[in-house]
């Protein structure tokens, strides 16, 4: 790969994501400090906030004005008739302060403002833009405005992850973990966290210490972290960024496991067996969103597995950042089947074999796929 290609790409995504992580920890803060309206159902009843539809338009009006409105193709969670409906007006309005609060931020991450003020049809038509349906051509922004919206609501671990896939395939990811914590084993659902550290201390965000926006370019074999910046400093590109590798641990009993909390989006039973099976002796780490991917890529935790719920089809902005970032830090991501995850065929991963297995490296890899196959036959899914 050209040693610039994709330069500027990276640059205004690693700007945006660090946008986004900041308008996420105010909404978030609020959230936790008053009681809020403004989170509702979707259709799959799974909840939306005035943060994930903000960033989906902040993110989308700030590629449009870097790259041009007509070249920019977005595959994004949330639809625009969450908002539209007429009982979502309480929404739509906090939706449009947080994007043009944020957006006067933006000469701070290096970006730049809108000239005037977003009215609320701007903002509709900023996150309808992200309706691509992505697919083999072309290039195609692929985003979670908040993976783990959960998580969010629970002032625990979500991420922002915005990755650009060209001609089906990953070219760039970035992964935005705001509540990234000081301690590794404070990824763990922090029910847990508050039963286990001493002196009670606070669960609110600023406590976690260390959110970080992670960053990757295909091909480049370099992966990299950027912290979080705060107060009035403004954001250096790239110079306050810092490598990142995977962990060298290749003995499963030594090796840690991420799994997502929610017993619903991935068997816990298959994969503790698993786990067994191999020789895996440490307790698991739950934890909510790509925040999973993010500790693999920076060395915490050496295992991450997904088995959904047979018929469950995986999304595409659900894994696209943190894959590139995990396989360029050093790490391996594989289906069940032990093939590369298909970015190509649209807003789902066509054709996943079982579940997804992301691991630090090749050894522990080839001896989960193994285990696969050993156990297949006898699990529930
Ligand atoms: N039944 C299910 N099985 C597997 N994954 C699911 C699921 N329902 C939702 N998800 C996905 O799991 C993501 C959260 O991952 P995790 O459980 O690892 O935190 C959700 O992202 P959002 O929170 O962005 O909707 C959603 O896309
Ligand atoms: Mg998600």
């Amino acid at each position: 790969m050209e040693v610039d290609k994709y330069a500027k790409e990276l640059e205004v995504a690693v700007r945006i994501v660090h946008l986004a992580c900041a308008l996420c920890g105010r909404v978030q803060d609020r959230l936790l400090t008053m009681s809020s309206d403004h989170v509702m159902s979707k259709d799959d009843d799974s909840p939306v906030t005035v943060a994930d539809l903000s960033v989906q338009a902040t993110i989308s009006w700030l590629l449009s004005d870097n790259f041009g409105s007509q070249n920019v193709s977005i595959v994004a969670e949330e639809d625009v008739e969450t908002i539209s409906k007429p009982d979502s007006a309480g929404l739509l309005e906090a939706v449009v302060n947080t994007v043009n609060e944020s957006l006067e931020s933006a000469s701070k991450y290096g970006l730049r403002s809108p000239e005037t003020i977003l009215g609320s049809s701007k903002v509709l038509e900023a996150i309808r833009h992200c309706n691509s349906a992505g697919g083999p051509t072309g290039r195609h922004w692929v985003l979670d405005p908040v993976d783990g919206t959960l998580g969010f609501l629970r002032g625990d671990q979500y991420a922002v992850a915005l990755a650009l896939i060209e001609d089906g395939k990953v070219v760039l990811g970035v992964l935005g973990c705001p509540n990234y914590p000081v301690k590794t084993e404070w990824l763990n659902y922090h029910h847990q966290r508050r039963q286990t550290t001493s002196q009670g201390s606070s669960t609110t965000p600023d406590a976690w210490g260390k959110g970080c926006v992670l960053y990757a370019r295909r091909s480049s074999g370099e992966a990299w972290l950027q912290p979080l910046i705060s107060g009035d400093k403004i954001l250096e590109w790239p110079n306050c960024a810092r490598l990142i590798r995977v962990s060298s641990i290749d003995d499963p009993a030594l090796a840690t496991r991420c799994e997502p909390v929610e017993r619903a989006n991935s068997d816990h039973s298959f994969t503790a067996g698993l786990a067994h099976s191999v020789g895996l002796r440490k307790q698991p780490l739950h934890v909510h969103s790509m925040a999973k991917y993010a500790a693999i890529a920076r060395g915490d935790a050496e295992i991450f597995m997904k088995f959904a719920k047979s018929g469950y089809k995986e999304k595409i902005w659900d894994h696209a950042a943190g894959v590139v970032i995990v396989e360029e830090a050093g790490g391996v991501v594989t289906d069940a089947g032990g093939r590369p995850l298909d970015f190509s065929k649209g807003m789902y991963l066509e054709g996943l074999d079982r579940g997804i297995i992301v691991c630090s490296g090749v050894i522990l890899h080839e001896k989960l796929i193994e285990a696969v196959y050993a156990s297949w036959d006898s699990s529930n899914l």
